[in-house]
């Protein structure tokens, strides 16, 4: 069942000649990892932002659970590219923040705290202040409190953005990980076409002037991963290389970049279009 429904929605930024989205519509399901792709400016930002009900749109609906998304809530945990972690407060209080502001008492929010870094492979991190820590164990604490208060989903803005490919790897590898333990649908935008073939069940690819879907693919690399063979061996498969030389050319051909116009159309698995 789908847990959230994007509906025709279109939006506009006041100013603006066209929408920044137009007629984008999907499901997200409890067992799917959800990538959306695009060049910059089609609109990547802007579709997270209104899943996390940060704005709202022109017209269409999005639906949590068959209910409107109309405002930020605890339903959703949201994880940024920045972390945006509370410098004075030590790890564990960062995780916790949410909780306490919610109310929770102290042993509850420090129980949960702990279970969370086991989940992030950060135990015995608790007590340690933010600036000592590496820019891989940050984002880990920044998912460790987007699922503090056990959200219904996960919405992930370029989160391993910033990071260097071999921890962006072991990031990658983490999250499905996590993914994985938690059956916690997801839904992660990123510029990174090697990243959006490993981690997505579910790829969209969004193009801009105005934003919209222009392809779908349903991939099963992360479920590979989750099955227990390694990212080397995915990310090196051929038919790794061929579904991600495939996307690569439609985000090409959407950049107008191509300009030997050489870009073959190839078929892969798992496409809807
Ligand atoms: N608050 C805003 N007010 C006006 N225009 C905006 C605003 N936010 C974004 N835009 C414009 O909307 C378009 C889409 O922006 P958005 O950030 O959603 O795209 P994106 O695909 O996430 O881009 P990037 O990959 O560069 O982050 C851009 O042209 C941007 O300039």
């Amino acid at each position: 069942m789908a847990v959230l429904t994007v509906e025709h929605v279109q939006a506009q930024y006041p100013g603006a000649e066209q929408p920044v989205l137009q007629d984008v519509s999907f499901q997200l399901g409890s067992e799917q990892l959800m990538v959306a792709l695009g060049a910059s400016g089609s609109g990547k930002t802007t579709l997270l932002n209104l899943i996390a009900g940060f704005t709202r749109p022109q017209m269409g609906s999005i639906k949590l659970d068959g209910e409107a998304i109309l405002a930020p809530s605890r339903d959703r945990g949201v994880v940024f590219q920045d972390d945006v972690l509370l410098p004075w407060q030590n790890v564990e209080d960062n995780i916790a923040f949410g909780l306490e502001l919610a109310g929770i008492d102290k042993r509850t929010r420090q129980k949960r705290a702990q279970e969370l870094l086991k989940l992030v492979n950060l135990e015995g991190f608790g007590q340690r202040h933010i600036w000592e820590l590496s820019g891989g164990q940050r984002q880990r604490v920044g998912l460790a409190r987007a699922l503090a208060s056990d959200p219904k989903i996960l919405l992930m803005d370029e989160p391993f953005g910033a990071l260097d490919a071999f921890i962006r790897e072991q990031m990658q590898c983490l999250l499905l990980d996590v993914w994985k333990s938690t059956a916690k649908p997801t839904f992660l935008i990123t510029h990174d076409i090697e990243e959006a073939v490993f981690l997505a069940t579910d790829l969209i690819i969004l193009a801009p002037n105005p934003g919209r879907i222009v392809e779908r693919l349903t991939l099963d690399f992360a479920k590979r991963y989750a099955g227990g063979e390694s990212a080397r061996s995915i990310k090196s498969d051929p038919k790794f290389i061929e579904t991600r030389e495939h996307v690569l050319s439609r985000v090409f051909i959407q950049n107008h970049q191509d300009s030997r116009g050489t870009v073959q159309r190839a078929p892969v698995q798992g496409e809807k279009v």
